[in-house]
């Protein structure tokens, strides 16, 4: 009978990866998108950035939008501190429930909350719902006309403060020329460009960086 590829994407995880081993789930996810199927995965070469700016940035707080398989949700939490506060926040319960089961076999599920629902029905109760006051870190790769209303409504809830980092995917492709065209024109995003590719393909793609600066 059919099987979907977020399945087909979890059974390679299972049979190829070691439990508890979060590299091990990276490198099994990685090697079935490019000799198998492409997925939308941010992908190993995009994965080092987000890799590295997670270890800068080392925060107490991540805010991730688009759960999907939990590729990056592994590569976040694999990178946290132990006192870190990691949530991720994914719309389809079908991307949900593959996801808890990407993270439960990288042994990560006490690092993350995995949050089911609408980011913008989400945001407006973080605070009170987890505690949390600002995020250090918010990684953006859900929907991608979906960027810049979130990204204004964490502002008007007060989740970002100076010097939060606001890390987006797909701003070429898919892309998400509105949030690009907002963050470069306010005063109060310094922001960056790190050059790379869609995940699996040569196509040219950019990961956005950009501080909050207030
Ligand atoms: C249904 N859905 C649930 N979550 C989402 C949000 N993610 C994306 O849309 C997304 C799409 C692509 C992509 C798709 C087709 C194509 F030809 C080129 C690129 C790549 C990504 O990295 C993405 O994050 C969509
Ligand atoms: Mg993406």
């Amino acid at each position: 009978q059919f099987v979907s590829l977020r399945q087909r994407i979890l059974s390679a995880v299972q049979k190829n990866a070691t439990r508890g081993d979060p590299r091990s789930v990276i490198r099994a996810i990685d090697q079935f998108c490019s000799q198998k199927e492409w997925a939308m995965n941010v992908g190993n070469e995009k994965g080092c950035i987000l890799d590295s700016v997670v270890s800068e940035v080392n925060p107490a707080t991540v805010l991730e939008l688009g759960t999907y398989c939990g590729y990056s949700t592994v590569r976040i939490a694999s990178l946290l501190p132990p006192y870190a506060k990691f949530i991720t926040l994914e719309f389809n319960p079908d991307f949900a429930a593959v996801a808890r089961q990407v993270i439960a076999w990288a042994g990560l599920e006490d690092k993350v909350q995995l949050v089911e629902g609408a980011s913008s029905d989400w945001i407006p109760k973080i605070k009170e719902q987890f505690g949390i006051k600002t995020f250090d870190l918010v990684f953006l790769d859900h929907w991608k006309e979906h960027y810049l209303s979130d990204t204004k409504l964490m502002e008007e809830c007060g989740l970002l403060r100076k010097g939060s980092v606001l890390l987006a995917d797909n701003v070429i492709c898919p892309g998400a020329p509105d949030y690009v065209e907002y963050v470069r024109s306010s005063p109060r995003y310094k922001s960056h460009y790190f050059r790379s590719h869609l995940e699996y393909t040569k196509a040219e793609e950019n990961l956005w960086y950009l501080g909050i600066i207030e």
